[in-house]
């Protein structure tokens, strides 16, 4: 043969596991990113496409699921030595296992009386904050913002009573995961008085506090009612903004079907999901102070 075959591997890659488990009414979240790699005796696969010694990349998927329903997520390490040693001890043509594990990290978002929160999380690490000011001479704008802002509410959202046709096959559900990347752009009513200057520095502060505020204490019934509130909590509580528009992309997060393997996996406790990448809703809008005009372009990537 002019060919050999060289190192190889495979797997399933970029598993999004989120695990939520119950502590009474306070949460906790393990949100983790798994890529499995398996190499061993692969050369007939190779070779002549024979799969005899293949373990398909479903099952390392799956397998990566239901482990983290059965024997928990107390942290990446001790899971992906589960996962390795699972692999190459079970399976005779495995003789290599390669995990590897990003971890999430979410912090609580206090609520407005100042306690922790029970299920409502922001992700750590900064959002990216964003403003534009134009001036022509005589008229000042200035549009703030932010984008990448994660958030999470492992409870207290439902999503029912939506229009149904024959291409519907989506479930009600009554105790959801509501998920979102904040995208939002504020715009100020300061018209150039030096004397009513804004404090920008705080003025930002304060309206990211609100909208995560409004995120965590909102019961939500639809994305959109959550986008309405956290726009109305802001303009009720800063008199510099009169106009917020937001795009919310809906993370979805679907309950993994654990059933084959014999497991329940149901919201109550220690519920496993799948957080899906693509497709997602986006949901969009713009909340207004009363009487005060629609400015900011309807797709924010025009600002
Ligand atoms: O909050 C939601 N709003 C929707 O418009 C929608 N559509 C959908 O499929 N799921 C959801 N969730």
């Amino acid at each position: 043969m002019p060919t050999i075959l060289g190192q190889n591997q495979y797997g399933k890659a970029e598993n999004r596991v989120v695990k939520i488990t119950r502590d009474g009414a306070t949460h906790h979240i393990k949100d983790l990113n798994v890529s499995v790699a398996l190499s061993g005796d692969m050369e007939e696969v190779h070779y002549s496409g024979s799969n005899a010694n293949v373990l398909p990349t479903d099952t390392t998927r799956n397998t990566v699921f239901a482990f983290a329903k059965e024997h928990g997520v107390e942290s990446a390490e001790q899971f992906g030595i589960h996962l390795a040693r699972h692999f190459v001890t079970s399976q005779r043509p495995i003789h290599r296992a390669r995990i590897r594990i990003e971890e999430y990290d979410w912090e609580r978002i206090a609520t407005s009386d100042g306690r922790e929160g029970k299920h409502s999380f922001v992700r750590k690490g900064q959002e990216t904050r964003l403003t534009q000011v134009t001036y022509d001479g005589e008229t000042w704008e200035v549009v703030s913002g932010l984008k990448d802002l994660t958030v999470l509410n492992s409870t207290d959202s439902e999503f029912w009573g939506y229009v149904k046709d024959k291409y519907t096959t989506l479930k009600e559900a009554y105790d959801r995961i509501l998920a979102t990347s904040v995208s939002a752009r504020w715009r100020f009513n300061w018209t150039g008085d030096a004397e009513r200057m804004p404090d920008w520095e705080a003025s930002y502060g304060e309206v990211r506090k609100h909208l995560l505020q409004a995120f965590a204490e909102t019961y939500s019934l639809s994305l959109q009612q959550t986008l309405y509130q956290m726009g109305a909590r802001i303009i009720d509580h800063r008199g510099e903004v009169d106009e917020v528009r937001f795009s919310l992309p809906n993370s979805h997060h679907f309950l993994v079907d654990l059933e084959p393997f014999g497991l329940k996996n149901d919201t109550a406790d220690g519920a496993v999901y799948v957080a899906a990448d693509r497709p997602y809703g986006l949901i969009e809008g713009t909340v207004l102070r009363d009487g005060c005009e629609a400015r900011i372009p309807a797709d924010l990537t025009d600002l």
